[in-house]
C-alpha cells in the first residue's frame, strides 16, 4: 500500500554492458527501504538478441520494449528518463541526443571526457528544461553522508589537514581485450577517468568547503606502454591537491595495476583520524573513527545488491518535484571535476581529443 505514494520513473536504458546489468538489477530489486518505484521501460541496444538477453537475465520481471537502437529509446513516449551505460567518449552525443528528445538524463561517469562537453550537456539539459545528473553513484550512499556529516557537521576529528585516498583496481591494460573500453583510448580507457574520478571524489566531499574555491593541483602518470605516445593512457595516477587558506592537502591516487585492499581512504584531522574502507572506493562499506582523546570505533554499513539505487530514487524524488539538478551530485560539481581531470590531464600530456 505505502509503495503507491512513492515517486515512480520510467527508465530506458542504453547500453547493454557491464554497468548496465549493475544498475538494472538494482533498480528492480525489492527492498524494504525503497523511496521510488523504478520500471524499466525501453531497453535499447546494438541488437535486438543482445537486448533481449538483457533483459531476461537482468530484469526478467519487467516488460520493457526492447529496441536495436538508441534512438528509439529517446522518442519511446513511455520513458521519462534515460540511463547512459555506454563508454564515456559516447556520453556526450548520447546525453545531447536525449536531451533533445526531451528526456530526463542520468548519464554514467565520467560524464564527459572534458569540462568543456560537460558544459555543453550541461547548458543543453537547461535550456530543453529537463533533470540531468553524472551517476557518480559513491556520494548517495548513507555511509558516504554520514562521513560528512561527521567531518563538517559535528567536526568530530576537527580541522581536516590531510586525506589520503587509493582506488586500485587489477585490470592492467594488456591484460585487457585491446577491443574493450578498458583497454583502447577510443573508448575512453584508462585510470583516471575510470577511476580517479572517485579518488578526487572523496577529496572533495572532505576538503571543498568553500564553493567555487579550487585547490592548487599537481599529477604524475605511469603510461600503458604502447609504442606510439598517441596510443598511450596512464596506467597509474597521482595527485596532490593543495589547499592553502585551509592549511589541508589531498593525495589521491588510481592504478590499473593492483587492487586497493580494505581501507582506501584516511582523513587526518587535528582532534583525530577517520577511514573508509570497502569494496572499492567506489562502494564504501564502514568507516573507522579514531579521536586523539578517545575509544576508536568501527561502523559497519551494509547494503542489498549493489547500491545504485540510492542514486536512482534521489532522482526519482528530484524529477517528481520538477528538480532539474541533483543537490548531492549537481552539475556544478561534475564541472569541478571534469576541470579537475582536464588539468591533470593537460599537465601530465595525456589528450584523448582527435
Ligand atoms: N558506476 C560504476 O560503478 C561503473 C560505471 N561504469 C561506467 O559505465 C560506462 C560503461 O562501462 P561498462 O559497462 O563497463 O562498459 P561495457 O563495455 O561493458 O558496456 C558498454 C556498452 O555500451 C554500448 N556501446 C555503444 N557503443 C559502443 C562502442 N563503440 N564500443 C563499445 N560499447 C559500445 C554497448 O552496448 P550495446 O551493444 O547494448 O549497445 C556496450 O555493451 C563507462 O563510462 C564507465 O565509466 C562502468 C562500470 C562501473
Ligand atoms: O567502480 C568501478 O570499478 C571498476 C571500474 O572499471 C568502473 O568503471 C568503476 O566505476
Amino acid at each position: 500500500m505505502a509503495s503507491k505514494e512513492l515517486p515512480g520513473l520510467r527508465w530506458g536504458i542504453i547500453g547493454c554492458g557491464l554497468i548496465s546489468t549493475w544498475f538494472v538489477s538494482d533498480l528492480v530489486l525489492s527492498r524494504s527501504d525503497a523511496a521510488a518505484n523504478h520500471t524499466i521501460t525501453a531497453v535499447g541496444s546494438s541488437s535486438l538478441e543482445k537486448g533481449n538477453k538483457f533483459v531476461f537475465e537482468n530484469c526478467p520481471t519487467q516488460s520493457p520494449a526492447v529496441y536495436d537502437s538508441y534512438t528509439d529509446v529517446y522518442n519511446d513516449p513511455n520513458v521519462d528518463i534515460v540511463y547512459i551505460g555506454t563508454p564515456h567518449p559516447l556520453h556526450h552525443k548520447n546525453v545531447l541526443d536525449a536531451v533533445a528528445a526531451g528526456k530526463h538524463v542520468l548519464c554514467e561517469k565520467p560524464m564527459a571526457m572534458d569540462a568543456q562537453q560537460g558544459q555543453e550537456m550541461a547548458e543543453a539539459a537547461r535550456e530543453r528544461g529537463v533533470f540531468l545528473m553524472e551517476a557518480m553513484w559513491t556520494r548517495f550512499f548513507p555511509i558516504t553522508k554520514e562521513l560528512q556529516r561527521l567531518v563538517h557537521e559535528e567536526k568530530s576529528i576537527g580541522d581536516v589537514a590531510a586525506v589520503w585516498v587509493d582506488f586500485g583496481i587489477y585490470m592492467p591494460i594488456k591484460g585487457c581485450n585491446p577491443a574493450s573500453r578498458t583497454a583502447s583510448k577510443k573508448l575512453g580507457a584508462g585510470a583516471l577517468l575510470d577511476i580517479g574520478i572517485y579518488s578526487l571524489t572523496w577529496a572533495s566531499l572532505v576538503l571543498d568547503t568553500t564553493p567555487g574555491a579550487t585547490p592548487d593541483i599537481s599529477a604524475n602518470m605511469i603510461f600503458s606502454d604502447h609504442e606510439q605516445p598517441d596510443d598511450r593512457v596512464d596506467e597509474q595516477t597521482a595527485i596532490v591537491l593543495r589547499y592553502p587558506e585551509q592549511r589541508a592537502q589531498a593525495i589521491c591516487t588510481a592504478s590499473l595495476l593492483y587492487k586497493t585492499s580494505g581501507t582506501f581512504a584516511r582523513i587526518e584531522g587535528s582532534k583525530g583520524s577517520i577511514s573508509v574502507g570497502g569494496v572499492a572506493a567506489s562502494k564504501p562499506g564502514f568507516l573507522i573513527v579514531t579521536p586523539k582523546d578517545g575509544e576508536e570505533r568501527r561502523i559497519d554499513y551494509p547494503v542489498e545488491g549493489m547500491g545504485f539505487y540510492y542514486e536512482a530514487d534521489a532522482v526519482a524524488q528530484d524529477v517528481q518535484a520538477g528538480r532539474l539538478e541533483n543537490a548531492t551530485c549537481p552539475l556544478s560539481t561534475t564541472q569541478s571535476m571534469l576541470s579537475r581531470m582536464d588539468s591533470i590531464m593537460a599537465s601530465c600530456g595525456l589528450s584523448y581529443s582527435g
